[in-house]
């Protein structure tokens, strides 16, 4: 659905080199702390800049040959895009009816409705929770198949959260084929709908694996100085200092519950294993 092989981008202080893949019937989120690369990759994508070196395959094209026609299948949210502020949602239900062909004005507009979005009311007056649901509304009101969200969950509470990722999860159970990209730079709010992950850290993609797997064989070792020397580290990807001893990052569970029965061993949670990977400290 996306595939994009060393997408670089320099500018003056940053360097982007960026590859990752999207699959069809998958949502695939990328994460990485302010400043990673996340909205440059998007917009890249998008053709909204112009890379230095790299290929970009989208829905099954190489992506400068991506025609109007073809963009009509993708939904997309980025931060910087919109609507003028002095519309209304009334006003743009016939500005949406012309850019796409699917667009499902009925669904939109049940949408509309369940979230209390005010019909009438100038979009600059919407709260930020307001503005990001009508953002991901029209995103996957015209029959996308591939949704490009960059941030769409920014600034909300939980319960807005929870509605935005909902609407996602519905849009994918729809169409088995359909597929999302989608960014934060909290990667807890992704974790309950992604299939994949990628992490971006300085402009590189320094970790890919699926949800599953993350879920399943990441661990935290939790070990005292002694316990830390006799360690084997061939399986620590990370190790971070604390109060304790040590805290370490693996993807072998399996390994140190056999070979360690004795050290605290905690599953990890995803915005662990995120902060442990692209924190400074010391790699085993
Ligand atoms: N047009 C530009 N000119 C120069 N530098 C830029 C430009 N656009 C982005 N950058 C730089 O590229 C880096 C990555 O920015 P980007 O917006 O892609 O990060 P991000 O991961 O989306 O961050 P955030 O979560 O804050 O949106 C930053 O250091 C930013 O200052």
């Amino acid at each position: 659905m996306l595939k994009i092989d060393h997408l670089v981008k320099n500018y003056n202080t940053f360097s982007l080199d960026c590859s990752l893949e999207v699959l069809p019937g998958q949502i695939t989120g990328l994460v990485g702390k302010n400043g990673a690369g996340k909205s440059t990759t998007f917009h890249a994508v998008l053709g909204l800049l112009r890379p230095d070196s790299g290929k970009i395959t989208l829905l099954g094209k190489d992506s400068q040959e991506i025609t109007a026609k073809d963009k009509q299948k993708l939904g997309v949210v980025l931060s910087d895009s919109g609507f003028s502020g002095n519309l209304t949602i009334q006003d743009i239900i016939p500005v949406l009816e012309k850019l796409y062909d699917d667009f499902n004005k009925d669904f939109f507009m049940k949408q509309v409705e369940i979230f209390g979005l005010p019909y009438k009311k100038k979009l600059k007056d919407f709260s930020t929770g307001m503005k990001a649901k009508l953002k991901v509304l029209i995103a996957i009101s015209h029959q996308a198949k591939l949704l490009l969200l960059d941030e769409p969950t920014a600034g909300l509470d939980v319960v807005a959260r929870n509605e935005v990722l909902d609407l996602i999860r519905d849009y994918m159970t729809e169409d088995e084929e359909r597929a999302v990209l989608i960014s934060s730079h909290i990667s807890s709010d992704l974790e309950s709908l992604c299939d994949d992950f990628y992490m971006l850290k300085d402009g590189k993609i320094i970790f890919h694996e699926e949800t599953d797997v993350l879920l399943d064989q990441y661990v935290v070792l939790k070990v005292d100085e002694a316990q830390y020397e006799k360690l084997d580290k061939s399986f620590i990807l990370k190790v971070q200092k604390e109060n304790y001893g040590y805290a370490c990052l693996t993807n072998e569970n399996a390994f140190y519950i056999e070979n360690y029965p004795q050290i605290i061993i905690e599953k990890a949670a995803i915005d662990e294993i995120v902060t442990m990977l692209s924190g400074g400290d010391e790699q085993c």
